[in-house]
C-alpha cells in the first residue's frame, strides 16, 4: 500500500516510552512508536523480542509498568468505546475452547452489542471455516480462521493481528491480505507481527523492529530498500586498475580482479558509474538489495550494546 493512499494524519496508536517488565524478566523497554490512522504496520522481531506483549499492551490486556498507550486518543484500557473499535487478534486463540466456531463467533457478537449477521456469513464464506466442531478440535490452521472472524467480524478501525497468518494455507493467506487491503481502503489502521517477511513486503507500509525488548528501527520499506547494500558486477573490456573505484565512498569489494568486479554498493549509484565508465564497460548489473536480506540484517544477534539504530 502506498503511503499517499493513506486516508488522515489523525494518530491510530501512540505508544510512549512503553515499558513492561514480568517481575524481573523483562518485557518491553521504553518502547515510543506512532501509526497513523490508515497505515499498515508491520512489527517484527525474533522470537521472544516483545511483539507480543506490546501487542497485548496496545489492545489494553496488559497494564504497563511505565509509559503510555494511546489508541485514538484514549487509554484503551479504560475506554470500552476505544476497545470497540479495536479488531484483535491474539496469538493463541484460547477464549472457550468448548464452544463451537459459530457459538463463540454468536457470544464475541453479544458482547460487542450485536454485529451484522451477513458480514459474518461473508467472512466464513470467504475463509472457509468450519463452525459446527468445538473450538479445541480445530486444527491450528482453523482456529486461526475463527480468530480472523473475531477480528473483523465488526469492522474495527483497528487490527491488532499477533502473527496473523501462520498457519494459514496460501490460498487463506492470500484472502486474508485482501481483507486486509479491504479494512484499510475503508480507513482502518492495522498493527501487525510477522515472522513471513514476503506477507510484510505485500501488505505493510512501514516496518518496526523489535529486539531483546527495545525498538532498534521504524521504516518505510521504500527506505530501508534504498538504504540497503545493492550488488554491482562489473566487466571490464581491458584489464584495468580497480583502487580508485574501490576506495570510492559506500563501495566494499566482494571481489575484484583487474577484468572483473564485484561490489557491494550502498547509497547513489552515481559516483561509481562516473568512475568504471571512462574505463570501458563491457558488462554491468546492478541487483536491487533484497527485502529479505535487510530484515535478517536486523535479526541477527548482536552483542548486547552494539544494536544498530536505523534511524
Ligand atoms: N506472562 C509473562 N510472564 C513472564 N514473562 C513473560 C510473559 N509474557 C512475556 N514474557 C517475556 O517477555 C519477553 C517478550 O515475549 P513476547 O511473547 O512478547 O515475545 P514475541 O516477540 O511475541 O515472541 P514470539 O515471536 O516468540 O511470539 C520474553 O522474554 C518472554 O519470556
Amino acid at each position: 500500500m502506498e503511503a499517499g493512499q493513506r486516508r488522515s494524519s489523525t494518530t491510530a496508536v501512540a505508544l510512549e516510552a512503553l515499558t513492561k517488565r514480568f517481575g524481573r524478566q523483562r518485557g518491553i523497554e521504553r518502547v515510543s512508536l506512532e501509526v497513523q490512522a490508515g497505515e499498515v504496520l508491520g512489527f517484527l522481531g525474533p522470537n521472544g523480542a516483545g511483539k507480543s506483549t506490546t501487542i497485548r499492551l496496545v489492545v489494553g490486556l496488559l497494564l504497563p509498568t511505565s509509559g503510555s498507550v494511546r489508541v485514538f486518543g484514549s487509554d484503551p484500557r479504560h475506554d470500552v468505546s476505544v476497545r470497540r473499535r479495536i479488531g484483535y487478534l491474539p496469538g493463541e486463540l484460547a477464549l472457550y475452547p468448548s464452544l463451537s466456531g459459530a457459538e463463540l463467533i454468536g457470544r464475541v457478537a453479544l458482547m460487542r452489542g450485536g454485529v451484522e449477521p451477513r458480514r459474518v456469513d461473508q467472512l466464513v464464506e470467504r475463509l472457509r471455516v468450519e463452525l459446527d466442531r468445538p473450538i479445541r478440535a480445530l486444527s491450528k490452521g482453523n482456529r486461526q480462521k475463527v480468530g480472523l472472524i473475531l477480528a473483523f467480524m465488526h469492522q474495527p478501525d483497528l487490527l491488532v493481528l499477533d502473527e496473523p497468518s501462520s498457519g494459514l494455507d496460501p490460498l487463506l493467506q492470500e484472502e486474508f491480505e485482501g481483507l486486509v487491503r479491504e479494512r484499510v481502503r475503508d480507513g482502518a489502521t492495522v498493527f501487525l507481527s510477522s515472522h513471513d517477511l514476503d506477507e510484510v513486503d505485500r501488505v505493510v507500509d512501514r516496518v518496526a523492529i523489535i529486539r531483546r525488548g527495545r525498538l532498534v528501527g521504524v521504516d518505510t520499506l521504500d527506505q530501508l530498500r534504498q538504504r540497503a547494500p545493492r550488488l554491482v558486477e562489473v566487466r571490464f573490456a581491458e584489464p584495468v586498475d580497480p583502487t580508485r573505484i574501490l576506495a570510492l565512498p559506500g563501495v566494499r569489494a566482494l571481489d575484484a580482479n583487474a577484468t572483473e568486479l564485484r561490489l557491494e554498493v550502498t547509497g547513489p549509484l552515481g559516483e561509481l558509474l562516473q568512475a568504471v565508465q571512462p574505463l570501458g564497460v563491457a558488462d554491468l548489473t546492478a541487483r536491487p538489495a533484497s527485502l529479505d536480506a535487510i530484515f535478517r540484517s536486523f535479526y541477527e544477534d548482536i552483542p548486547r550494546g552494539e544494536e544498530i539504530h536505523a534511524y
